[in-house]
């Protein structure tokens, strides 16, 4: 993936990872919360008369949420961010709210230095210590208006109260400390089994999972194009079982629409044969610094291997992809001036998803168009029509 990606942009470590995990996390922290909370629910009851009253009220919020947010987050297909979101909200809502009525009641604390953590785990590190930071003004507001909205009650001693307030600011401090020495070594981990070190290029199979994500939205987003500008090779078994997956899904929906294109440097090999390894090595290098430069943010580079690269622009049409990819061919020979002795060009094969046809056909149909670039002199693009329709018959065995 290019650096135009926001995923290279910012990393947030904490949240709680892929959709698996999310889901394998629901599983322990909802029932969990739902515990806690009632076995709160009969602790503060104790004081009232009748069970319910506003002293236990704020324990029941999660109970009572608790299902709904699990059939969502059961169902959904994202990452669940915002499930998690809301999750965040509820159990700082209820905490504020039990803050009201319950500040003379010590078992209260208990809570607040676990939220800092709780955080973390639902929102990342970043903003874990916003909401954290948010959190304890909230509840040092709350404590000094306590007499006023209790008649006169009094909430816990200040000391117990300002010992609780430390721990939380502890906790906030490990845990962000923690995770955010986490988060580096988590990018590197990630950008170097994502990227290719010469050419800074996404590599094959992260780069397929992006363009199955890509495909998904289209799925997910009635209307909106997904064009895909390969640039270069084929696609292997992992990717094209996911974009087989991933198009089939298109495909139950149609008026969605997926576009792929092939890129392969033109005599390339000649380069290295003539002037050594070093400089096809310079090429490549610039070649991609210019793709990377080209493409807008959100799109993807991928290397394929070799002198083949994939690009990914999510959200445009075929015709736009053709002008950007045009675009980008025209430039390659001026920014590679000087890289090598020859003048650097590449062909481009960019075709649109057809509905119901397979992973293999499509790139298979992006390959011959790069083919016929090829053959019909190089340094061009070619796509849908310019080749006859006999096209589609011939295309699986690429991959
Ligand atoms: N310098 C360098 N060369 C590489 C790398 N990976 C593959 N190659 C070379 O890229 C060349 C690709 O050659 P071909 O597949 O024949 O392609 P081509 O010469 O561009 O010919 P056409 O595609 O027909 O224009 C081979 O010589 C590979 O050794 C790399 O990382 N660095």
């Amino acid at each position: 993936m290019a650096k135009a990606s926001p995923d290279r942009a910012g990393y947030e470590v904490g949240g709680v990872g892929n959709r698996a995990e999310r889901i394998r996390f629901l599983f322990v922290i909802v029932p969990l919360g739902v515990v806690a909370s009632l076995v709160m629910f009969y602790i503060e009851s104790r004081h009232g008369e009748t069970p319910l009253t506003l002293r236990t009220l704020p324990s029941l919020v999660f109970p009572i949420c608790a299902l709904p947010l699990w059939y969502w987050m059961s169902r959904s297909t994202g990452t669940g961010e915002r499930i998690f979101g809301v999750m965040a909200l509820l159990i700082t809502l209820s905490l504020l709210w039990g803050s009201l009525f319950n500040f003379d009641s010590p078992i209260l604390l208990v809570w607040i230095p676990v939220m800092p953590l709780a955080y973390v785990l639902l929102l990342g590190h970043v903003r874990s210590l916003r909401w954290s930071a948010g959190l304890m003004a909230g509840l040092s507001a709350i404590y000094v208006l306590f007499p006023a909205i209790n008649q006169g009650a009094q909430p816990v001693a200040p000391t117990v109260f300002g010992v609780s307030l430390l721990a939380a600011g502890v906790s906030m401090m490990l845990s962000w400390h923690h995770y955010r020495e986490l988060s580096v070594y988590q990018r590197r981990l990630r950008e170097q089994a994502s990227y290719d070190a010469l050419t800074g290029a996404m590599m094959r199979e992260p780069g397929l999972e992006v363009l199955a994500r890509c495909m998904a939205q289209v799925d997910r987003r009635p209307g909106e194009a997904v064009s895909v500008a390969l640039l270069g090779a084929m696609m292997r078994e992992p990717g094209l079982e996911v974009l087989a997956r991933c198009m089939a899904q298109v495909d139950r929906r149609p008026g969605e629409a997926v576009s792929v294109a092939l890129l392969d440097l033109d005599d390339f090999k000649r380069i290295n044969d003539e002037e050594g390894h070093q400089a096809g090595d310079r090429v490549l290098r610039g070649v991609a610094a210019e793709v990377r430069g080209h493409i807008r943010r959100g799109d993807y580079l991928v290397r394929l291997g070799g002198e083949e690269f994939l690009i990914v622009f999510p959200g445009m049409r075929a015709e736009a992809a053709y002008a950007l990819s045009d675009g980008l061919r025209e430039r390659i020979p001026a920014v590679t001036d000087g890289l090598s002795r020859r003048p650097v060009t590449a062909s481009i094969g960019l075709v649109q998803y057809r509905g119901g046809e397979t992973a293999g056909q499509l790139l298979g149909r992006a390959d011959v168009l790069m083919y016929a670039a090829k053959t019909g002199g190089k340094n061009r693009v070619c796509r849908d029509g310019d080749v006859g329709d006999g096209l589609s018959g011939q295309t699986e065995p690429i991959l």
